[in-house]
């Protein structure tokens, strides 16, 4: 499907939620975006509501009612769009997938539903059977950073979790270049805040609750991600945090011999040098420095005698971690540069 720059009309389903809320922020001010219809599901309570009443900091930005989407309002509506952002739990995302691909309209999925290319890892990872399996070759593992060619021609765009997205940016630049010793394991050790469960209401993530702890040891479904875009084995341990919102990913590897610490430099250098949403910090990155905004804060350290890399990301698990990388995405889709409308309100540290 050709898009074009100007104009484009988006509906964003599961508006009422954190990764949707946000995303539905950065689209209101991005200059492409003509129109944005506001999505949950038929049971919501949000219904009757507009968005500024949920979220009262967008009152006078955003001040769109809330609709129900079913068959229906995708047969009525679904021709006057061009794209539809997802950002619903994963087995809604199969299901609304499955409906909006009867009409001719990008989908940008923020949830799970299709970032795997194997079907039976979602019966043992997700704990649902796969409804199309045949359309998970299709989709585009949506990394800005690492797919921009593939975005440019695609029609559905699985946009990388959380957690991947933070381990992958420090490991990308080193699996692509075959850096690493393959025969040793990739281990991510992975901390996120409260927002990452999402809004809905839940004991053991409501604040009194929740104190530093890990989770899904060794079951989590982001690790079948990690492994399947790094093609090695992954090991990854989750960590939930009392705060609101932030993930930092910490990467421990064995590097292949012979490989100097020059080496590893200039593989980050070379991977990042022409993303300016990607930040080269000369210490450990800290969650603080990136909530709220689009970046990746990087740093690592490389052992050269024990051949040792530990690479440390810090990002903001509902921007680059879900909504402002899928603007991202978009932005490739369109055509723009990556960052396009997302750095008009912070500033930028290109890495030299
Ligand atoms: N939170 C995070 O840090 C990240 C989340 N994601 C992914 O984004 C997606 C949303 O996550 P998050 O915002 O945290 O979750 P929330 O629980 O905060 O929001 C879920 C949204 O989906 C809507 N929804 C639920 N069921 C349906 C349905 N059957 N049909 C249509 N809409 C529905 C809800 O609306 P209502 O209940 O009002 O109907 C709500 O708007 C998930 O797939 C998640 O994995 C990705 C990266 C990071
Ligand atoms: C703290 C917390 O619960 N985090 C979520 C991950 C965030 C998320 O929603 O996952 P996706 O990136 O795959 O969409 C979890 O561990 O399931």
């Amino acid at each position: 499907m050709i898009l074009q720059i100007k104009d484009v009309k988006t509906a964003v389903v599961g508006a009422s939620g954190y990764a949707g809320a946000e995303l539905v922020e950065l689209l209101t001010r991005h200059q492409s975006i003509n129109s944005i219809e506001l999505l949950v599901s038929e049971s919501s309570q949000v219904l009757g509501q507009c968005f500024s009443d949920v979220f009262p900091r967008w009152k006078g930005v955003c001040d769109t009612a809330f609709q129900a989407v079913n068959s229906d309002w995708i047969n009525q509506h679904a021709a006057e769009l061009d794209v539809v952002f997802l950002a619903t739990p994963h087995a809604a995302s199969v299901k609304l997938v499955k409906e909006f691909t009867e009409h001719e309209v990008i989908i940008f999925d923020l949830s799970g539903g299709f970032r795997l290319k194997q079907p039976e890892l979602y019966d043992e990872y997700y704990g649902f059977t796969h409804q199309l399996p045949e359309v998970l070759q299709q989709a585009v593992y949506g990394s800005p950073e690492w797919e921009a060619e593939s975005l440019k021609d695609t029609n559905l765009i699985a946009v990388p979790g959380c957690y991947p997205t933070a381990s992958l940016l420090g490991l990308k630049p080193i699996t692509s270049n075959h850096l690493h010793d393959e025969s040793s394991l990739i281990t991510v050790n992975g901390i996120s805040g409260v927002s990452g469960a999402g809004r809905q209401a839940n004991l053991a993530t409501s604040f009194n609750e929740v104190s530093l702890t890990p989770y899904n040891i060794l079951k989590h479904r982001h690790q079948p991600e990690m492994s399947q875009a790094v093609q090695a084995d992954v090991i990854f341990n989750p960590h939930l945090a009392p705060f609101k919102r932030g993930l930092l990913a910490t990467t421990t590897l064995k590097i292949k011999e012979g490989v100097a610490a020059a080496d590893i430099d200039a593989v980050y250098k070379n991977a990042y040098q022409s993303q300016p949403l990607i930040r080269f910090q000369k210490d450990w990155p800290k969650i603080d420095n990136v909530t709220g905004t689009p970046f990746a804060d990087i740093h690592w350290q490389f052992d050269e005698k024990q051949r040792v890399l530990v690479v440390s990301c810090a990002i903001d698990n509902l921007m680059k971690g879900a909504a402002s990388q899928a603007v991202q995405c978009l932005n490739l889709r369109l055509g723009l540069s990556s960052e396009f409308g997302l750095l008009s309100n912070v500033e930028v540290n290109h890495n030299d």
